[in-house]
């Protein structure tokens, strides 16, 4: 039988939902009108070549940088003129470009302090965090500053779950990372995803990855989508080509 009963997930609301989305820096304008959904439990990937404005889009979604013109709605509130801390307390974990921990702080200091910023104050969420990457719990007292790149990655993206999140916005996080511990942020992002249910915008540039990960995906050129599609269609000669260096 057909109608809406067949597809259960017809007329169900994205969780993010992100239309018409503007920015700029001063004068130089590098999104025109960007529009991204994403899914409850679903992974999205942003695809593009360098500078085509991948970061600026997270960035503008996450508050980090206000946008000159268009919405972005989470859960269904429209979220595009708040601040980036009331966003991470709706449930959108932020992990950027560069994973910017407090270098001075330790690991487990750097998790602390996210702790006390967040509204539920639960310690159990940083022994959930590090579940997810065990390899930090031998380094609770190591000063940031001092892990490697993966190990500062691996940081990041816990300090974003110590708040919670349903959401997880990555950028990059596989960039620069040495290969042993990219498999190792590539399968949490999977367990995450797939066995906790996040949902996921992921800033990604290799082909390969977003073929394992994505459920769809965006590809952005010149400050516009040019393509957006589900997985499968990652595999057309069309992508390869707008990801092609
Ligand atoms: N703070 C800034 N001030 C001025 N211009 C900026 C700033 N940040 C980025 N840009 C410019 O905006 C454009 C988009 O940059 P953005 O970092 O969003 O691209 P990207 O797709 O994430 O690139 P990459 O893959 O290299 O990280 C680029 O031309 C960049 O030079």
């Amino acid at each position: 039988m057909s109608g809406p009963e067949s597809t259960p997930e017809a007329g169900e609301p994205p969780l993010l939902e992100v239309t018409g989305l503007e920015a700029a820096y001063g004068r130089a304008r590098v999104l025109f009108g960007v529009d991204v959904t994403v899914g409850a439990g679903s992974l999205t990937c942003v695809m593009g070549r360098n500078g085509v404005g991948k970061t600026t889009l997270l960035n503008a979604v996450m508050g980090v940088l206000a946008p000159t013109a268009g919405r972005v709605v989470f859960d269904g509130e429209d979220v595009t003129r708040l601040p980036a801390h009331e966003r991470v307390r709706r449930g959108m974990g932020y992990v950027p470009q560069g994973h910017e921990t407090f270098p001075q702080l330790t690991v487990a200091e750097n998790l602390q302090v996210t702790l006390e910023a967040s509204r539920h104050r639960d310690r159990g969420a940083i022994d959930e965090a590090l579940e997810v990457f065990p390899r930090l719990k031998d380094l609770l007292g190591r000063r940031a500053g001092f892990l490697s790149g993966g190990q500062q990655q691996q940081l990041a993206i816990a300090r974003a779950l110590v708040t919670r999140p349903r959401m997880l916005l990555l950028d990059e996080p596989t960039e620069g990372v040495q290969p042993s511990i990219v498999a190792e942020i590539e399968a949490a992002i999977v367990r995450l995803h797939r066995e906790r249910g996040l949902a996921v915008l992921l800033v990604e540039q290799y082909l390969e990855l977003a073929l394992r990960l994505a459920d769809g995906f965006v590809i952005i050129e010149g400050g516009v989508v040019r393509r957006a599609g589900t997985a499968g269609d990652l595999r057309d000669e069309e992508v390869r080509r707008l990801l092609a260096v």
